[in-house]
C-alpha cells in the first residue's frame, strides 16, 4: 500500500557530461511500496538517473529527495554516496554482477550488513569482548540473512561459493544481499538481463514480494527498476517514466504508457501500428 507523500521525489533533474546532457529536466516520483520502472531506448539516460539518485553523480541541476516515513527528508543530491546508502537507505545493483565471488552465498549476505554489526560492536570492542550486545547483533544479522536467502530460493546453496552460482541465482543474491541493508529504496539496473523466461519469472515474484510484504522491520520499501525486457516491466510496474534523449516522454501507468504514442516512436520511430513489448525488449531503435 503506497503512502500518500513520495518515497522518492526527483526534481528538474539534468546531468551534463561537457556539451552532453544525459538527463535533461526530469521529474518524477516513486512512491514505497511500488515499483516504479525506468525505460527508454539504448543512451536514454536511466543508468546515470541511478548513478545521480545513489550518489555516484551530483547533478548539475535539481533535486532527489527521499522521504522516510517518519518523514525525515534528505536531499540525495547534497550527500555522498556511502551516506546515502547508510543514512538515506537506498541500495542498488548493477548492470554487471558485483558480488564478492569468492565468499560464500551467506558471507555475501552478511558482509551487507557490516555498517550495523560494527556500530553495535563499538566499532570492535564489545565484538572482541563477546559481550551481549554484539552477540544478539550478530544473531540478527545471521536470522535477516536466512530471511533473504529463503525468499531468493537461495537457502541449500548458502555454503557455496556466490561465484560458482548459476548466472541466475548469482542476480537473486544481489538482489538478497541489497536487502539485507534493509533499504527504504531499493535501485535495480536491468536485473533481467541475460536471465531465461523461468528466471525472469522468478526475478518478478521476488520483486512483487519485496513490493508487497517489505522487511521483516515492517519498513515498506519502493523499488526503482530499469528494464529492458518489457513482459517483466508490464507485468510488475505500479507506474512507469519513459526517457529518451535524455528527456521524460511519459509519465503512468503500464496500460498508460504501453499506448503512448510518444513512447511508441520513441522505440519504434514512427510506425507506430507495431505492438510496443516485442521491439522494446531489444532496447534499442531499429534494434
Ligand atoms: N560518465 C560519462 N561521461 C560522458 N558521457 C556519459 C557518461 N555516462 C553516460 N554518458 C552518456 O550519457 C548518455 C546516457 O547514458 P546512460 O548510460 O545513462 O543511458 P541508459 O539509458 O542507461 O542506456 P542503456 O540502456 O544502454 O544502459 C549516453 O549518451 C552516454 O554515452
Amino acid at each position: 500500500m503506497s503512502q500518500d507523500k513520495p518515497l522518492l521525489t526527483v526534481e528538474h533533474l539534468t546531468m551534463r557530461f561537457g556539451g552532453l546532457v544525459a538527463n535533461n529536466d526530469v521529474s518524477f516520483v516513486a512512491r514505497a511500496g511500488e515499483i516504479t520502472a525506468l525505460i527508454g531506448p539504448n543512451g536514454a539516460g536511466k543508468t546515470t538517473l541511478f548513478n545521480c539518485v545513489t550518489g555516484f553523480y551530483t547533478p548539475t541541476v535539481g533535486r532527489l529527495t527521499l522521504r522516510h516515513p517518519d518523514g525525515t527528508e534528505h536531499l540525495l543530491e547534497r550527500m555522498p554516496g556511502y551516506r546515502i546508502a547508510q543514512q538515506a537507505g537506498v541500495a542498488r545493483t548493477f548492470q554487471n554482477i558485483r558480488l564478492f565471488s569468492g565468499m560464500s552465498v551467506l558471507e555475501n549476505l552478511i558482509v551487507a550488513q557490516h555498517n550495523k554489526l560494527m556500530r553495535a560492536s563499538g566499532f570492535a570492542i564489545a565484538g572482541l569482548l563477546g559481550l551481549p550486545t554484539y552477540r544478539a547483533a550478530e544473531k540478527q544479522a545471521l536470522d535477516l540473512a536466512k530471511y533473504w536467502l529463503d525468499r531468493v530460493k537461495l537457502t541449500d546453496f548458502a555454503d557455496w561459493e556466490a561465484g560458482n552460482l548459476p548466472y541466475g541465482a548469482q542476480r537473486r543474491l544481489e538482489i538478497a544481499r541489497a536487502m539485507c541493508t534493509e533499504p527504504v529504496l531499493l535501485c535495480l539496473d536491468e536485473p533481467a538481463a541475460g536471465l531465461n523466461p523461468r528466471e525472469s519469472a522468478d526475478l518478478a515474484e521476488i520483486l512483487t514480494f519485496i513490493r508487497d510484504a517489505c522487511n521483516p522491520n515492517g519498513r515498506q520499501t519502493g523499488v526503482l527498476l530499469i528494464e529492458h525486457d518489457m513482459s517483466v516491466v508490464m507485468r510488475i510496474s505500479d507506474h512507469v517514466v519513459v526517457l529518451d534523449y535524455g528527456r521524460k516522454i511519459s509519465d503512468g501507468d503500464p496500460e498508460h504508457v504501453k499506448n503512448d504514442p510518444a513512447v511508441i516512436r520513441a522505440y519504434l520511430g514512427e510506425d507506430e501500428d507495431a505492438a510496443l513489448p516485442t521491439a522494446a525488449a531489444a532496447g534499442s531503435k531499429g534494434a
